[in-house]
């Protein structure tokens, strides 16, 4: 198991204390984002679609929603013609989200059953814009972050495996490999940051685009000193999807970015098609 470090500190905004920033990452967590009552009709709403059944306690499988415009497999791209309404529920708040200049189009609701999890990845950079949000309900979960080195460009690199357990993982986010999980010292620093119910997160520069995301699959969680047993957790993804000449990415972290390693891998075609 990687070995935590201890989060870096925040600074509290002056303004409001439930706003937490990293500001050389990129990270801000805004806590009592969306309000008790909000968060009931959320679950209601949720499971109106998808009942809970007797084995979705357990832990395996998330089960997920999509909401706005489909992502397009052929062109990797938002779908014009796919497209699901996006619930009342969700555009209630989007007028507080703290970036107004440009607002998600492209949601994904997910029930974690207790115990579950996702796996170290970086969501997409090419497709999806900077600003990156993740609002969380029904229970607080801690989740890892770490800057991403060699191993995970490495890593990213590799051929997929093609037995993804659902098409978002595969279109939404260059997973890393599970290995990932197993002790390296070439890892840099993992740490935690504990998403207490109703709270969102917004990840934008190096959280966004340098850092892997994921939450450990685990029964047990220590919560400020006290191992809680983990109940089932719901969030919203919401990205904004990049259409014509937004679509790319030129960040900072070439490594982990799919913009370059799809380049990487133009290159390598043309000079094998170039050798007689
Ligand atoms: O559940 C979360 O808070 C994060 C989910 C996530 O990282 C993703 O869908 O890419
Ligand atoms: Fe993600």
């Amino acid at each position: 198991m990687a070995v935590l470090h201890e989060a870096p500190a925040p600074t509290i905004d002056p303004s409001n204390p439930n706003i937490l920033r990293w500001d050389g990452i990129g990270l801000m967590l805004i806590r009592d984002f969306i309000t008790a009552a909000e968060e009931a009709a959320m679950i209601e709403a949720f499971h109106a679609r998808d009942p809970l059944k007797e084995g979705d306690m357990k832990p395996k499988k998330r089960i997920s929603q999509h909401f706005g415009h489909h992502f397009d497999y052929t062109t990797f791209g938002a779908s014009e013609t796919h497209f699901t309404p996006v619930p009342l529920y969700i555009t209630s708040f989007l007028p507080r989200l703290p970036i107004q200049s440009y607002l998600p189009d492209q949601f994904t609701v997910q029930y974690y059953p207790p115990g579950s999890g996702i796996p170290p990845h970086v969501d997409t950079h090419s497709m999806f814009g900077e600003a990156l949000y993740s609002l969380s309900f029904g229970s607080a979960v801690p989740m890892q972050f770490r800057m991403s080195g060699p191993n995970d460009a490495r890593k990213m690199r590799l051929p997929k495996r093609s037995a993804q357990t659902d098409n978002t993982e595969s279109t939404t986010s260059l997973a890393l490999s599970e290995q990932s999980h197993k002790p390296d010292e070439e890892q840099t620093p993992t740490w935690e940051l504990l998403l207490p119910a109703r709270s969102l997160l917004l990840m934008t520069g190096p959280s966004r685009y340098g850092y892997t995301h994921a939450i450990r699959p685990r029964k047990t969680d220590v919560i400020n000193g006290s191992t809680v047993q983990r109940q089932g957790r719901y969030s919203i993804t919401m990205r904004s999807i990049r259409r014509g000449i937004e679509i790319g990415c030129d960040c900072a972290f070439p490594g982990v970015c799919d913009a370059r390693i799809r380049e990487e891998m133009a290159g390598g075609r043309d000079e094998v098609v170039s050798v007689p």
